[in-house]
């Protein structure tokens, strides 16, 4: 396995790209560590596709280089650069039973029968597909098909990283989650490089140990589940992860004092500049009580465990997520915002300093 240099990438569709709106992936600088799992979660259109491409070589990219262990393999083609691949649909040959398509990839690679033999069944009894080894591929039902192709993708022991493109796409839903923590899982057996790509958050926060979520062909951060629930490094990964999102309320700095109309929020760390800011607040960070800002509840909807709350504070909506009994539409209530994981953003980013 490898560890997977993205340089300065950037890639437009166009043959004179003019400015950053006509690039596909506007600049794109990650390092992915050997033997980690990652995802790559954005949504549809931001460029995971174009970036998946690159690295697997079917996309030569416009600007920049990418480097398995420290070698440079941008100018190299695909079946050169040593991939696995599962894509959204199975790709497995029906007419083959489910040993013969485990196997397959390694025969054709020329590995001694006893070696190949040896890694079916490991890779057979990771996947629980023993059962199956000798039924044709034609009569699995799909998750299953799709199962084999990930243990197509899985079998090699020699590639530089393995690539799932959507791969739960074609899943039951209630097969999905199944599935899901059965990628995690094979990933701490086999400990190859992984790289997900998905628009779906709860696949991407389930398999990866770090997370590149992107937007509009920009990375925006890179971090653990828990940094981009915590720390949101933009208002986008506020919004677009968590359930639901980040509030995001227009306000500004006045003096070093971040304000909420002509109340001040107080932040655990310090903003710099003065000026108009967005003040981001996930539902979990706000709290109903007796001091704060005085609103009244519009609607409550219950999730479970938990009911979100939304209240009106004059002419803007926050949500609260509340556990326990939440108090009823009308009431009036007061909201405060936990101060370290209260954030100020100037054109998405964010620009508290992290007190912690
Ligand atoms: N072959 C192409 N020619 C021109 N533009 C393209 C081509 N492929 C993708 N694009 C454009 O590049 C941008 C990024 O697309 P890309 O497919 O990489 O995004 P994505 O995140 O993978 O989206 P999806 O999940 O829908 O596939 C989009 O604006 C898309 O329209």
């Amino acid at each position: 396995m490898a560890e997977i240099r993205l340089e300065h990438l950037r890639h437009s569709y166009m043959p004179n790209p003019q400015g950053p709106d006509d690039y596909a992936l506007k600049e794109v600088d990650v390092t992915w560590e050997d033997g980690g799992a990652y995802a790559l979660l954005g949504p549809s259109g931001c460029g995971k596709s174009t970036l998946l491409n690159i690295v697997s070589g079917l996309l030569a990219p416009s600007e920049g280089r990418i480097l398995f262990d420290g070698q440079d393999v941008t100018g190299l083609p695909p079946d050169k650069r040593n991939i696995a691949q599962v894509f959204q649909f199975p790709v497995i040959y029906d007419t083959m039973t489910v040993r013969q398509n485990l196997a397959f990839p390694l025969k054709n690679r020329g590995v001694a029968p006893a070696r190949i033999a040896e890694r079916v069944a490991e890779i057979a009894a990771m996947l629980e597909v023993e059962d199956m080894l000798d039924t044709r591929a034609a009569h699995l039902s799909p998750d299953n098909k799709q199962k084999i192709s990930m243990g197509r993708g899985l079998v090699r022991d020699d590639v530089n990283v393995v690539m799932f493109d959507e791969p739960l796409t074609v899943i039951d839903p209630h097969l999905k989650w199944k599935l899901r923590s059965k990628l995690k899982e094979l990933h701490q057996r086999v400990r190859a490089t992984m790289i997900y790509v998905t628009h779906d958050q709860t696949e991407a926060l389930t398999f990866a140990d770090k997370v590149v979520v992107m937007q509009e062909g920009e990375v925006v951060q890179i971090g653990t589940p828990v940094e981009l629930f915590e720390r949101p490094a933009h208002t986008f990964v506020g919004h677009f992860i968590g359930s639901p999102g980040m509030n995001i309320l227009p306000g500004r700095v006045d003096a070093g004092q971040v304000m909420l109309g002509d109340v001040a929020v107080p932040m655990a760390g310090r903003v710099a500049g003065d000026g108009a800011v967005e003040i981001g607040v996930r539902p979990e960070f706000v709290e109903l009580g007796d001091t704060g800002l005085p609103a009244t509840v519009a609607r409550v909807s219950d999730v479970g465990r938990h009911a979100i709350v939304e209240a009106r504070l004059g002419d803007l909506t926050v949500k609260a997520k509340v556990e326990g009994t939440p108090p009823p539409a009308g009431t009036d209530v007061r909201l405060s915002f936990r101060p370290d994981r209260t954030r100020a953003y100037r054109d998405g980013w964010n620009v508290t300093e992290d007190a912690a």
